[in-house]
């Protein structure tokens, strides 16, 4: 494993009864970078980002994530709540979740409820505002804030989050994320549904965020010029296996990923490749 290493996937493979959804899958994710998995519909994409965030347990293989600290966590083995608390994991689903009923800034206070309560002693009296929970309130409020301001919700902190429009939920997700100080966050088509402008914003987002922090994104995405603006890496699948790995331009020119997305057998590519100008996908 290279130093800068921040995730090792190695031959996963998850069955659902008789159906193979991924196959002896195996890439890495470097730190500091943004890599993206990309692949048709039914591909094994959310599948793979369950195995990681620890949703399901694999059929096979090791999934090994090293922190900036050198230790390393195999998510494998841990409950899905060790993954975000101590490998420092932070996902968002491909279907917004937020607390649609309270405020933008609730959902952000919401999401550090655990390490209130470690403040807290699990205690009245640490409840009740005595020493070590008074701090930790008063950072959680702190970092909230900062991600609000970055996420560009600040103005609407005080607004039920079910009435931000879809590409600001899509933000305060993002922010909601970052409130846990990941150091991979696990990103589930962050761009659908969203117009042109809130996916510039998106991208804009995604970047500062990795520049301020050093954070890793892991983004299933189908919008590709997301992908291709953003990515430093992408790992493309089909059928839960794996048929390119590389730079953005590299995946782009790969026959097999033309195919995969084209529905062309392997022997037509040639010909399709000589009909499409660049842009393919
Ligand atoms: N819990 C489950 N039980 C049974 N089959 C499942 C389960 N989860 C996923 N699958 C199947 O595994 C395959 C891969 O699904 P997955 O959702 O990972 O694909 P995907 O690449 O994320 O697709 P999309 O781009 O449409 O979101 C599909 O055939 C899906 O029906």
């Amino acid at each position: 494993m290279s130093s800068d290493t921040l995730l090792k996937v190695e031959h996963l493979s998850m069955r659902f009864g008789g159906l193979m959804a991924i196959s002896d899958l195996s890439f890495e994710a470097r730190r500091g970078e943004i890599t993206a998995l990309i692949g048709p519909n039914g591909a094994g994409k959310t599948t793979v980002f369950n195995c990681i965030t620890g949703f399901y347990k694999p059929t096979m293989g090791m999934i090994t994530l090293t922190r900036k600290t050198g230790k390393q966590h195999l998510l494998e083995r841990l409950p899905d709540f060790r993954i975000t608390r101590e490998a420092k994991v932070a996902r968002t689903f491909q279907n917004i979740r937020l607390f649609s009923g309270l405020t933008v800034l609730e959902n952000l206070l919401v999401a550090q409820h655990n390490e209130l309560m470690r403040a807290s002693g699990y205690t009245i009296l640490g409840l009740l505002g005595i020493g070590a929970y008074n701090r930790a309130s008063a950072a959680a409020i702190e970092r909230a804030k900062h991600w609000l301001e970055r996420a560009d919700l600040i103005d609407r902190a005080d607004d039920p989050a079910g009435d931000l429009s879809y590409g600001a939920q899509r933000r305060l997700e993002i922010a909601r994320a970052m409130c846990t100080g990941p150091e991979l966050l696990c990103l589930d088509e962050p761009a659908a549904g969203l117009n042109p402008r809130e996916s510039l914003a998106l991208n804009g987002l995604l970047q500062g965020i990795r520049a301020e922090t050093g954070t890793s994104f892991l983004l299933i995405e189908h919008d590709m010029s997301v992908v291709m603006e953003i990515s430093d890496h992408v790992v493309v699948l089909e059928y839960g296996q794996k048929i390119s790995d590389g730079t953005p331009e590299h995946v782009k020119n790969d026959p097999k990923v033309i195919a995969a997305y084209l529905g062309v057998e392997d022997e037509e590519v040639e010909a399709v490749i000589a009909t499409v100008e660049g842009g393919i996908l």
